[in-house]
């Protein structure tokens, strides 16, 4: 099978006031249609940058990256892009929002174009449980509505491939599952291919089908875990001896990592200060 997304040696430094900072180190893998991979690792280990570099919002400082097998140059209508807060235009209502790029673009080509935009927007919009709030503002919508609006907006144009940073992130823990359970039906639903941004393990065990693990800064794959837990998932899941073992391990795996690098980090601080030697106070006698 040919790959929906090849990433090829993609690294990043950032130029600062400061000095230069690296955020990725040369990092490449595969994903192939249908998968749902997610890619977790520990707090500032450039897992951001790597999926705004694919959405072609940041520039890679090296590497290449292949959608369909084309070079992918900056952003196109074949990544989608959903982002931790909620971005919606405020003054449109949900229809129209999620209709926003596919309006802009038939304003150009023609009536034929925005009827079946509109069609796969209801569609989205009953996939979603949102129909009740197509004329709604996003004013009056929950957080986790608004993300919902905001994944039927990336999926309109049905995107070779879904990005997703931390989308439910901001969500309190009930709405988080219920937005979880809707995202996995939905992505098998519409065999989208998904590669999420997450720092929660349950949540990477739960959607994905693989998980890449990420090191501390300078990013890099430290492992790619299949997740064997089959196409139909229910919260149940998450209590099984399977996932909680694979939970474990991965979390093992990101505390070693971490450990790791707050080891190198202290060791290097230790070096970098020779110890002053002790002071010997003489007491002068009376
Ligand atoms: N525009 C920028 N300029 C300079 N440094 C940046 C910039 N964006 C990110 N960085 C740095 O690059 C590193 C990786 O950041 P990034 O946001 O990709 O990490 P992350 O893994 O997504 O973190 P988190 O899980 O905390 O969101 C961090 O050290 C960050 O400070």
């Amino acid at each position: 099978m040919n790959p929906i997304l090849e990433v090829q040696a993609v690294s990043k430094i950032y130029p600062t006031d400061t000095g230069s900072v690296e955020a990725l180190q040369p990092t490449s893998f595969k994903i192939e249609p249908g998968e749902f991979v997610t890619l977790i690792g520990p707090s500032g280990c450039g897992k951001t940058t790597m999926l705004f570099i694919l959405a072609g919002l940041e520039a890679p400082t090296g590497g290449y990256m292949f959608v369909k097998g084309r070079q992918a140059v900056g952003p196109g209508a074949d990544r989608g892009m959903v982002f931790q807060n909620y971005t919606l235009y405020p003054w449109l209502t949900v229809t129209e929002n999620i209709l926003f790029s596919a309006t802009l673009k038939t304003s150009r080509q023609g009536g034929d174009e925005l009827k079946s935009a509109k069609e796969r927007c209801n569609a989205l919009l009953y996939l979603m449980g949102l129909e009740a709030f197509a004329n709604a503002y996003p004013r009056e919508l929950s957080g986790g509505m608004k993300q919902r609006v905001a994944i039927a907006r990336a999926l309109l144009p049905r995107p070779a491939i879904l990005l997703m940073d931390e989308p439910f992130g901001a969500l309190d823990a009930q709405t988080r599952e219920e937005i979880q359970q809707l995202t996995a039906l939905l992505s098998r639903h519409e065999g989208t291919t998904v590669l999420m941004v997450t720092h929660d393990v349950d949540e990477a065990l739960f959607l994905s089908t693989r998980t890449l693990v990420f090191s501390p800064r300078p990013g890099a794959i430290v492992e790619d875990i299949t997740v064997p837990f089959g196409d139909v998932r229910t919260l149940d899941l998450k209590l099984a001896p399977e996932f909680i073992s694979l939970k474990r391990r991965m979390l093992d795996l990101l505390r070693h990592e971490t450990d790791r690098s707050r080891n190198d980090y202290l060791q290097r601080l230790l070096q970098a200060q020779q110890p002053e030697p002790p002071r010997i106070h003489k007491l002068r006698k009376p």
